[in-house]
């Protein structure tokens, strides 16, 4: 399958893969991937565990190389490239592991000089990810928070213009959270490529511009979400108070895919193309309705469209 975002035509993708694949003795991680993502774009990588993300996250550092097709990153081949190439790319990985014994500053520092970026930025990224009040504090008394913001600054490091986040927001408590996505939209505004890997798809929807799914190896959805929502053309829902019963009500919408919710509400679902007739029958209702609540459908159910629960786990038949 071919997914392309279609970007402005004369600009370099930060991402351009092609037949893309990494192969483990006989499984293959990455299968034929084909994917070019533009500069300046928040993506949101979700599919089930083992699919291949993080593995097209290590091909794409440059940690692993691929055992087929071709991958161009910042106009670089990832696995042949040097230190330049490095310190254009920030890097937080799933499980953020530091040295107990130094201190924020110093673990910094340390990540600072491997990437020959400035010492002088550790203090303004400590600040920057709320850290500076334990700046001096050993990283063992640090909270698991802590130690994912101190994983964000080190991500931050010199002037990225691709930042792979693995599950970024693990261990961030709300306000952290809405910190961290400022940090994104931030680094995103000046240009910056940023793919989150994430299982928390609420808040990816909200924070991310495009949506790439993986599955088995295979990248089986690329796009902004309205575009995945209508390739997936999953039904639009109403939940419709109602002023007497919600049985009484139903009759009225035999031919539509109604069915009552409780005693004081139904739910109504239609195709999207039907939504404004459908819209229109509810509020000829009158005052037999009291609410009417549309729901399109959400990051949550256009996955489940195009990366199907395998039925052992959702207790089908195997
Ligand atoms: N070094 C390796 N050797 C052998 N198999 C591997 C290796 N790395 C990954 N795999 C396999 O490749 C597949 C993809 O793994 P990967 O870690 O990329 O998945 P993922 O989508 O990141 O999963 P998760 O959401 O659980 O982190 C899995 O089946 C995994 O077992």
């Amino acid at each position: 399958m071919t997914l392309f975002e279609q970007g402005p035509a004369g600009v370099a993708p930060a991402i351009h893969a092609s037949h893309l694949v990494k192969q483990y003795g006989t499984h293959r991680a990455v299968d034929g991937v084909e994917l070019m993502i533009e500069p300046g774009r928040t993506v949101a990588l979700i599919g089930h565990n083992g699919a291949g993300k993080t593995t097209l996250m290590k091909l794409i550092l440059g940690l692993i190389r691929p055992s087929a097709g071709d991958l161009v990153v910042l106009g670089a081949r990832p696995s042949l490239a040097g230190l330049d190439y490095r310190r254009q790319i920030g890097f937080l990985p799933e499980n953020v592991a530091f040295h107990d014994e130094l201190t924020g500053t110093q673990t910094l520092r340390f990540y600072a000089d491997l990437k020959s970026a400035p010492r002088s930025q550790c203090a303004e990224l400590l600040e920057r990810v709320g850290l500076s009040f334990a700046a001096g504090r050993r990283v063992k008394t640090y909270s698991k928070g802590m130690r994912q913001r101190l994983g964000l600054a080190q991500a931050l490091l010199g002037v990225p213009r691709l930042l792979l986040l693995d599950e970024p927001t693990t261990g961030l408590d709300p306000n952290s959270r809405r910190e961290f996505f400022a940090i994104i939209r931030e680094l995103s505004a000046r240009g910056a490529t940023v793919i989150i890997s994430s299982h928390i798809l609420t808040e990816l929807e909200a924070q991310t511009d495009l949506v790439a799914i993986m599955k088995g190896g295979h990248l089986v959805g690329l796009g902004p979400l309205e575009t995945l929502r209508s390739q997936a053309a999953l039904p639009v829902r109403f939940v419709v108070g109602c002023r007497g019963s919600a049985e009484t009500l139903s009759t009225h919408l035999a031919d539509l895919d109604a069915c009552v919710i409780n005693q004081d509400a139904l739910m109504v679902a239609c195709p999207v193309a039907d939504k404004m007739t459908t819209l229109a029958r509810l509020v000829a209702l009158g005052a037999a309705v009291t609410d009417i609540d549309i729901r399109h459908p959400g990051l949550d159910e256009i996955y489940n469209h195009f990366s199907p629960q395998p039925a052992d786990r959702t207790g089908g038949a195997a």
